[in-house]
């Protein structure tokens, strides 16, 4: 192999380091407290939920175990992804994403314009989603994305269409925890989702030669509401530790998976809870796979501080902004390369 193409190149301040932190590692939270049927357990609840909210604020990152999604659903689906990422380029090409449809195959993201070291499969969770046309403000105009049907592995798209039901479940569970944690009611946040928009991606990172100085996924935050990972063994990830700033490694448990805020419940608990930055590293001897699940709300959702937690001396911390032209922003500057960065929630931010 020849010399790094230079799109992968991260700047200097960026590239990881290869001596890893794996101190400390981000919360590990037990959900069995909600799976007993028998008798319901307030104060099991309750510890829950502290645990849950110190681990928001805290880290904006943690692990659940005990979480309900069946153990054999998420092999099949990580099975299937080995398959459909080990197919020739120009079969998966064949269910490529286009400027139109942002569903399907694609490895040429950029995260902040660099490119990262991974292929990429995006499945819609609720085919079709509604979504604005585009990005102006006056144009209220909407479309709708659809999916692709990959032909290869036989049954991946109705074990996909099985795990986002499952995974789902688990999503509005943790949001619940999360706007009790937060002081509100449970469903506080369910009417959001009725058409949400949110996606599944499969990750694939293949080996790369140059891992000192390139990224599976550069840093970033992510800008839904939540998000809920599956990770391999191999390990990779990256957070970005509040209390000193340091990138620490998120060791992989099996069968668990990873939460994170994301900007949207930043900006409804006006702060209380922080998105937090993260990337992933890669290595010259193994390929990794993931599979983050995106709970993103409906487009026609306005994203602001909740009016329970604001007040005088707690003013909103953010401009009201619509989801939907928001999230088609990010979609339009991740496909056609812009040397601009791309649209941020501290570009609604109140001076
Ligand atoms: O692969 C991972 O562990 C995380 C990927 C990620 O952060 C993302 O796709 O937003
Ligand atoms: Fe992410």
């Amino acid at each position: 192999m020849g010399d790094i193409d230079p799109a992968f190149v991260q700047e200097e301040e960026h590239r990881p380091k290869l001596s890893i932190i794996e101190a400390q590692g981000i919360p590990e939270i037990d959900l069995s407290p909600l799976f007993h049927h028998q008798v319901p357990n307030p104060s099991a609840i309750d510890a829950l939920v502290k645990e849950i909210g110190s681990a928001c604020k805290e880290w904006g990152f943690f692990q659940v175990t005990n979480h309900g999604v069946p153990q054999s659903l998420r092999q099949k689906l990580e099975e299937a992804s080995r398959l459909f990422f080990a197919q020739s380029l120009e079969e998966k090409r064949k269910v490529a994403r286009d400027a139109i449809n942002p569903s399907g195959y694609y490895d040429t993201e950029h995260t902040k314009n660099v490119r990262d070291w991974k292929e990429v499969f995006d499945f819609i969770s609720h085919d079709p989603t509604l979504i604005p046309l585009s990005s102006d403000e006056n144009d209220d105009r909407v479309t709708q994305w659809t999916n692709p049907s990959p032909q290869y592995p036989p049954q991946f798209r109705a074990i996909i269409e099985e795990y986002i039901q499952e995974v789902e479940k688990l999503a509005y569970r943790l949001l619940e925890l999360i706007a009790l944690s937060l002081g509100l009611e449970a469903k506080r946040f369910e009417e959001f989702f009725k058409d949400q928009t949110s996606f599944i991606r499969f990750n694939h990172y293949p080996p790369c030669p140059y891992p000192h100085l390139a990224l599976g996924v550069g840093r970033h935050k992510d800008a839904g509401a939540l998000t809920i990972l599956a990770q391999d063994e191999v390990g990779g990830l990256e957070v970005k530790r509040k209390s000193d700033q340091e990138w620490v490694l998120v060791k992989p448990t099996p069968d668990a998976y990873i939460i994170n805020v994301g900007d949207i419940i930043q900006v409804w608990s006006n702060d209380t809870y922080e998105s937090v930055e993260h990337r992933v590293m890669v290595n010259s001897a193994r390929e990794r796979f993931s599979i983050p699940f995106f709970f993103f709300p409906a487009h026609y959702t306005e994203v602001k501080p909740l009016e329970e937690l604001t007040n005088e001396e707690n003013p909103p911390k953010y401009r009201p902004y619509n989801w939907g032209k928001f999230l088609v922003n990010r979609k339009g500057s991740n496909f056609a390369k812009k040397k601009v960065e791309n649209i941020q929630i501290y570009h609604y931010k109140i001076a």
